[in-house]
């Protein structure tokens, strides 16, 4: 790990505006970009694929050792695809599906563990924006700016509803709510990095506010910092 390199934690539940906050602002500052979540996704997907049942810790923790993934972005924080065994699966693992998956598996002590390193691997120069549940208090712990971004879970399900039918998915509105709350007791209950905010983090609900205006609150926390 290098030490000297600054990192923005993003951390926060499904639909707050995590990725899209996190894949702007890397693309503005020329950062790298750490998407977790694809982390535990791609697990998910790759158990499924391979008959691994999402409960299975050894075997769950096995795999998580060995995957064979690449995010390839032209640039720091341009649009990166997601290579799983040379293919690319950047969509695939986006669906309510997938990401039901990873929560599950993200539940397990050993798995979280295993992905530990490589998540710390990614703070190279000049910087890192780690968008996750767990990056301020676990991973990132030393981090200078640390965002904890919310919505209320009828916002983030009417905003993944209207996410999804874009890419002409047949998606419900109260079945979107009702895996987003699912969800969200699955990764605040947990034993282990349950999602919750760091002590030092600054907390930002964005219910009212627009992906412009949320920039905007992380642009000023950055200039106060002397980090821009
Ligand atoms: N402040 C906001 N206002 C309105 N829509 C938003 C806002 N932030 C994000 N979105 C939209 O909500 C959807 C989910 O955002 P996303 O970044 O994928 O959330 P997360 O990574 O936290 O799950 C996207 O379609 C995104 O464009
Ligand atoms: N740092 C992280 C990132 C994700 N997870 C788990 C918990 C989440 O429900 C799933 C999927 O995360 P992801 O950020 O891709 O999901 P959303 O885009 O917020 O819907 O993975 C985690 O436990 N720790």
């Amino acid at each position: 790990m290098n030490s000297l390199a600054p990192v923005i934690t993003i951390d926060g539940p499904s639909g707050s505006g995590k990725g899209t906050v996190a894949g702007l602002l890397a693309r503005e500052l020329g950062w790298h970009l750490l998407d977790s979540g694809a982390l535990y996704r791609l697990l998910a997907f790759n158990a499924s694929n391979h008959g691994v049942d999402l409960t299975n810790e050894e075997l769950l923790t096995k795999l998580a050792a060995h995957l064979d993934v690449q995010f390839i972005a032209a640039q720091p924080g341009k649009l990166q695809q997601t290579i799983l065994e040379g293919e690319d699966v950047s969509q695939v693992i986006r669906t309510e599906t997938v990401g039901a998956g990873a929560s599950m598996v993200a539940s397990l002590p050993a798995v979280r563990d295993a992905l530990l390193e490589r998540q710390r691997a990614f703070r190279e120069m000049p910087g890192l924006i780690a968008d996750g549940r767990d990056m301020g208090t676990v991973v990132f712990p030393d981090a200078p700016l640390k965002v904890f971004l919310t919505a209320s879970a009828e916002e983030r399900a009417r905003r993944r509803y209207l996410q999804l039918k874009g890419k002409g998915e047949d998606v419900s509105l109260s079945s979107l709510l009702d895996e987003i709350r699912a969800r969200d007791e699955r990764d605040t209950q947990r034993a282990v990095a349950p999602l919750k905010p760091a002590a030092d983090a600054i907390q930002l609900d964005s219910t009212e506010l627009s992906i412009e205006q949320v920039l905007q609150r992380i642009r000023s926390e950055l200039a106060q910092r002397d980090l821009v």
